[in-house]
């Protein structure tokens, strides 16, 4: 062999131990990111799919996360990114378009922030470029106080449309371009969009960004689908891109995104459509419609923590229990879509400062609502759904913390009971057998469910004039105070066990009144933290 032909022979050996080399550094590497994924319970589906980060410093360095973002989320107390900003972040830094499930609490909405922020880089004056749209004004407003809080001292001007802007088309073709992101419902603007000229541009638009994508894609008289094909349709430049954020997604907004959207990542945190880990649930069965307010003066008379949430199904039952409620004596507030925006601010207002310890609310709260230290939410009502028990009880439980759920049933409820149970079941927690075993609703009566509430006794029982709050040592009001009921002890009443066909024993309707006395305090201890 001549020494040209050994030294080319050593050259292509060297070659090939480089190759082999760095193909088990990738395949190290790709090890290393599937095992973070798993960690992290992350699942992802998509072609060319851009790793995740493991912390805030990372995405600095990587994706020039923009320094004063990184001061802020400092600021705000965060130390780690949440496992669906670990991948979402990346997923929109690559500027790819994405669907993203991941539990509830579990920081979605920083997850779309902070990438939305540092690919506009700084503040210009070319009108809308970020459009993030959110099912209701509630939790648009939510999402508009977390872009102030995260984009405090970058200069971006954060703009949520308010009544009387549209009133004054305060957003028209000669308004000052000057904002950078548009959060907003999708009523707002497309109001704003049928206009003629149209009162708003979206042709600047880079991202257009669905919150609580599944319940805007519903379908029917309450659905938002046909606004979001309208707002979809406006922003149509060749460079926006769209993210779809939710805690639950059906396979029918999965199918529309495949199809739809250019290349999709889809990112699933955790099991499809499962409820969080951190909430203790509880099934509570309380016969029939009377029951549910016996197990409520129950809960209070042996001492709650406040926050609480109250769910029922319709507007004139949180007002009815309100005044129940009221009329005991708690420290309790209603919201729901008859009150005033200014009412609602102030109620929402209200209850996060620690204001009122008990809300009563419709679905209009059920999604997306971060009250911070919710301990507690009931769902006086049982929900219309599966999907509307985990938005629900994801009041609770948020950002690492624990908190309880404790729904009450009636004979009325078992329908939806089993699809309610096997939720609780995917979590951990333990339900009677014979729930799961019981005959699935067809979809057809499933979907009727969802439109149109039960028929339920009235809760109200005349009670309508409201107690005055009682003041503690402290001067503080106290929770429950009320001096007037001696209540019978609901633990004999309530079962827990199956239920029984209507009987005499199960059915709580014909169970002795409830006289008041005035000498007696009736509970509602608070617990303190
Ligand atoms: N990296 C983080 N570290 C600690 N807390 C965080 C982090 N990211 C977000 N949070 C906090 O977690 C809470 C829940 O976040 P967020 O409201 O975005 O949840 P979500 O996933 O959108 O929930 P939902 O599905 O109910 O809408 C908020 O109070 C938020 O400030």
């Amino acid at each position: 062999m001549t020494s040209t032909t050994m030294a080319s022979s050593r050259s292509s050996r060297v070659k090939k131990s480089g190759r082999r080399v760095a193909d088990r550094v990738t395949q190290i590497h790709r090890e290393e990111v599937n095992a973070l994924r798993n960690r992290h319970k992350i699942h992802v589906q998509g072609t060319d799919l851009p790793e995740p980060v493991e912390s805030f410093s990372q995405l600095q360095t990587e994706y020039q996360l923009l320094p004063q973002l990184v001061e802020n989320i400092v600021a705000v107390g965060y130390v780690d990114p949440t496992p669906i900003q670990m991948q979402a972040v990346t997923v929109m830094m690559h500027r790819r378009e994405l669907l993203a499930c991941a539990p509830t609490g579990s920081g979605k909405t920083a997850a779309f922030i902070l990438p939305a922020l540092t690919h506009l880089k700084k503040p210009g004056r070319m009108g809308f470029r970020v459009v993030v749209v959110s099912p209701t004004r509630e939790l648009a407003k939510q999402t508009y106080r977390e872009f102030q809080r995260l984009a405090t001292g970058t200069g971006f001007h954060i703009c949520m449309i308010g009544k009387s802007d549209v009133a004054k088309q305060k957003f028209g073709p000669k308004s000052p371009q000057k904002f950078d992101i548009l959060v907003t419902t999708p009523n707002r603007l497309i109001h704003l969009l049928q206009l003629t000229p149209p009162g708003v541009s979206m042709k600047n638009v880079e991202w257009l960004i669905v919150d609580e994508c599944d319940k805007l894609f519903e379908a029917g008289k309450q659905g938002f689908r046909d606004q979001l094909a309208v707002i979809y349709k406006a922003c149509d430049s060749s460079h926006v891109r769209r993210a779809m954020f939710s805690a639950t997604y059906t396979y029918e907004v999965e199918q529309w995104c495949k199809l739809n959207l250019d290349n999709v990542v889809t990112i699933c945190v955790g099991g499809r459509n499962s409820a969080t880990m951190s909430v203790k649930q509880e099934l509570l069965y309380v016969g029939a419609e009377s029951g549910k307010m016996v197990a409520m003066r129950e809960l209070v008379k042996k001492g709650f923590s406040p926050p609480v949430l109250v769910f029922v199904q319709s507007k004139e039952r949180a007002q009815d229990l309100y005044s129940e409620l009221a009329y005991d004596g708690i420290n309790v507030n209603v919201i729901h879509s008859d009150k005033t925006q200014l009412q609602r601010d102030n109620i929402v207002r209200d209850f996060r400062s620690g204001k009122i310890w008990m809300l009563i609310c419709t679905e209009l709260m059920g999604r997306g609502m971060d009250f911070k230290g919710v301990n507690l939410v009931i769902n006086y009502d049982f929900p219309p759904s599966a999907i509307s028990y985990i938005h629900r009880i994801g009041r609770t439980g948020r950002a690492g913390r624990s908190g309880e759920a404790v729904t009450f049933f009636t004979d009325e409820d078992l329908v939806n009971l089993r699809s309610i149970a096997a939720v609780m079941r995917q979590t951990g927690c333990d339900v009677p057998g014979y729930m799961l075993r019981l005959r699935k609703a067809s979809k057809k009566v499933r979907r009727k469910l969802e439109k149109h509430a039960p028929k339920r006794e009235s809760i109200s029982t005349g009670k309508k004039k409201k107690a005055p709050f009682k003041r503690n040592e402290e001067g503080k009001k106290q929770g429950a105070v009320s001096d007037m009921v001696d209540r019978p002890s609901a633990a004999s009443k309530i079962q827990t066990g199956a239920p029984k066909k209507k009987s005499k024993k199960t059915n709580l309707k014909k169970k002795k009144k409830m006289k008041p006395k005035k000498s007696q305090p009736s509970g509602g201890a608070v617990k303190k933290h």
